[in-house]
């Protein structure tokens, strides 16, 4: 997880590109498209709300220099009348502007969620190995409300606020210009003020939002962790990092306060001191009969009209660079390469990009691709390396070269850390080799699509993953067109169906989160009921026997074993007992096979072997 720190958890937001926030939000427009007319209707009826505002002070001037002065109370009733129905109208079509938004943008963050959602799905393991699920997790959720905040109120407003201030201004120059040039006198320190705002808002607003994401994964392991936690007596520990991490977001969010309260507090002094500026050049010259009370009212009305929308501008900037840094975020996710595509140039490209030269890789791979595969599962020339791995260091696998025939059982034996689960995770394309090739019935690997590949190899993993729904549904998952006969049929051959029978409400029982209501052993059972339930072409497990008791293990074996019959397979085993389930053995060592054949005839040649299956070998781990 070292990288997680460089590539998600950007806790100095000064080491980005410098961002334009524009051109950051505009990527937000295909997403909004759908709703487009919506949107745009909506800032039409706040614009023209906002212009009915401007209109009150005309009324007012009208009042004021009219039945006001003429001591008129039925045109004083009228002028009344009219300030009501513009206020009523003012507030209908704000209002209607809410109503016009709301539906539709709750349908944007919803598409973007499940656009999120859908292509982490499909995001090769390498990248979830890098990132942290906190920092997903805040950019689908966090994120994406801030996305909507910013769609339904300071996209409008910015707008809003930018056509009132301009109609306001040109008011005020019409009213009476020299005034309207004192009133207008901060327009342009202010649009200094603010952009230098922008900019150092932007980074707090990063910074923020990353520390967000990393409390999200400390919360989340420490829910998930909570029987080590409380095993161990971590939550000291725990709290403190926790602590740590709360001061570090509390301090972030400070300086976002602290930056917001200079910038509101400059876009109202600013705009404050000229209306108090030309209020008193204005009474000047009411009282030298230059200018008429009711003008003045109107004048002053008109500026006080344009407060907010000037004051609310360092707000609504704020808002925006915080969608704008919500957008990298989510887009940063988004333009990660999924993994659906077959991959045979991505090989070709990556074996050039290895450490080993690149004529050494093509000679790998060359026999390979001249001649065509035998049928059942072959590994040629596979070379593999994890992306984040030092990049001086040598490949984990180098030149694993193994054929298993079609129905043909191989065991695979070495030492811990020697790269069994990593040989095993090629098959289903969870990692790409590097170099090599691998082909299921000749057809090779990489050229096929991963939809492909999950139809024609299932895997059952060492450490079981169970999710929070029924027992049946999580076995199903291993089988699209399972029927219940499958069901049974694949309970049976993992030795589950007496447990599963005896749950509360048998297949129909909920197994809760991470299915943590089971024991380590139901779980592996379940686990690898779902491996068979598909009855793949090739199957894969990684030592899925390891949480049984012997009496259950032998159990398993000997239901296991009727599938393997028919079925091509790969198992990662660290046991006599499970190996004795393969036709064959072959030795892992140094990243390379180092040895195939039969169990008997390699602890009789490979001294090595030998040793890892006495258990001898373990003790050195
Ligand atoms: N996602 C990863 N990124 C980088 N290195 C990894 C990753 N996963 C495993 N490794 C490294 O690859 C090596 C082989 O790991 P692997 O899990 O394949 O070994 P193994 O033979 O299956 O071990 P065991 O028998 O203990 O399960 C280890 O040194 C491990 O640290």
């Amino acid at each position: 997880m070292a990288d997680t720190a460089q590539t998600t958890t950007r806790t100095d937001p000064t080491d980005l590109p410098q961002r334009s926030a524009v051109r950051s939000l505009l990527r937000l427009w295909p997403f909004a498209r759908p709703v487009r007319a919506r949107l745009f209707t909506a800032a039409f009826v706040a614009v023209l709300a906002s212009c009915v505002s401007l209109v009150i002070p005309l009324v007012l001037k009208w009042l004021v220099d009219g039945p006001v002065a003429e001591r008129d109370p039925g045109g004083a009733w009228l002028g009344g009348a009219y300030l009501l129905l513009l206020g009523l109208a003012e507030a209908l079509l704000f209002g209607l502007r809410r109503w016009l938004v709301a539906r539709p943008l709750a349908g944007v963050e919803a598409a973007m969620r499940e656009a999120l959602y859908r292509h982490v799905q499909r995001l090769p393991v390498s990248f979830h190995d890098r990132w942290s699920s906190g920092q997903l997790l805040s950019r689908g959720t966090t994120d994406l409300q801030l996305l909507r905040m910013f769609l339904a109120f300071p996209l409008t407003f910015l707008l809003v606020n930018g056509v009132t201030i301009l109609v306001g201004g040109v008011l005020l120059l019409a009213q009476r210009w020299s005034l309207g040039l004192v009133l207008l006198a901060p327009v342009l320190p202010l649009m200094v003020l603010c952009s230098v705002f922008e900019a150092k808002y932007g980074r707090a607003a990063r910074r923020t939002q990353d520390q967000l994401g990393d409390l999200t994964t400390v919360v989340e392991e420490s829910v998930l962790g909570i029987r080590i936690i409380k095993g161990f007596g971590r939550h000291r520990s725990q709290a403190d990092a926790f602590r740590k991490l709360t001061r570090a977001l509390r301090t972030s969010e400070l300086r976002k306060a602290r930056l917001l309260a200079w910038i509101w507090g400059c876009n109202t002094t600013l705009p404050e001191l000229a209306i108090g500026a030309a209020l008193v050049l204005g009474t000047l010259q009411v009282a030298d009969g230059a200018l008429s009370a009711g003008t003045l009212v109107a004048f002053l009305s008109t500026a006080l009209a344009l407060r907010w929308p000037v004051e609310s501008i360092g707000f609504l900037l704020a808002m925006s660079n915080e969608a704008a840094t919500a957008t990298d975020r989510y887009f940063e996710v988004l333009d990660e390469p999924a993994v659906d595509a077959p991959a045979r140039a991505a090989v070709a490209v990556d074996a050039a990009a290895t450490d080993t030269p690149a004529q050494d890789a093509t000679a790998a791979d060359a026999p390979a691709r001249a001649a065509p595969a035998p049928p059942g599962l072959v590994f040629s020339g596979v070379q593999f390396r994890y992306p984040d791995a030092p990049p001086d260091s040598p490949p984990l696998l180098r030149d694993i070269t193994l054929h298993i025939r079609p129905g043909e059982t191989m065991a695979l034996v070495g030492a811990t850390g020697s790269g069994k689960t990593t040989l095993t995770a090629l098959v289903p394309r969870l990692y790409d080799p590097t170099a090599g090739r691998i082909s299921l019935d000749g057809r090779d690997l990489a050229t096929l699509g991963r939809e492909e590949v999950r139809a024609l190899v299932a895997v059952a993993f060492e450490e079981p993953t169970l999710f929070s729904a029924t027992a049946a549904e999580n076995v199903l998952m291993g089988g699209e067109d399972a029927q219940e006969s499958d069901f049974r049929r694949a309970l049976e051959v993992a030795q589950a169906d007496g447990f599963v029978d005896a749950l509360p409400e048998g297949g129909a029982t909920q197994v809760g989160e991470q299915g943590l209501s089971l024991s380590g052993g139901q779980r592996q059972r379940l686990a690898l009921a779902r491996a068979v339930v598909g009855r793949p072409r090739f199957l894969i497990l990684d030592d899925p026997l390891s949480a049984l008791d012997v009496h259950t293990e032998a159990l398993v074996e000997a239901a296991l074993r009727q599938v393997l019959a028919t079925t091509t397979a790969l198992v990662v085993a660290h046991r006599p007992s499970t190996v004795l389930l393969a036709d064959r053995v072959a030795l892992l060592s140094g990243g390379r096979i180092t040895a195939v054949g039969t169990h008997h005839a390699l602890l009789r040649d490979h001294p090595e072997y030998a040793t890892l299956m006495s258990g001898e070998g373990e003790g050195a781990r």
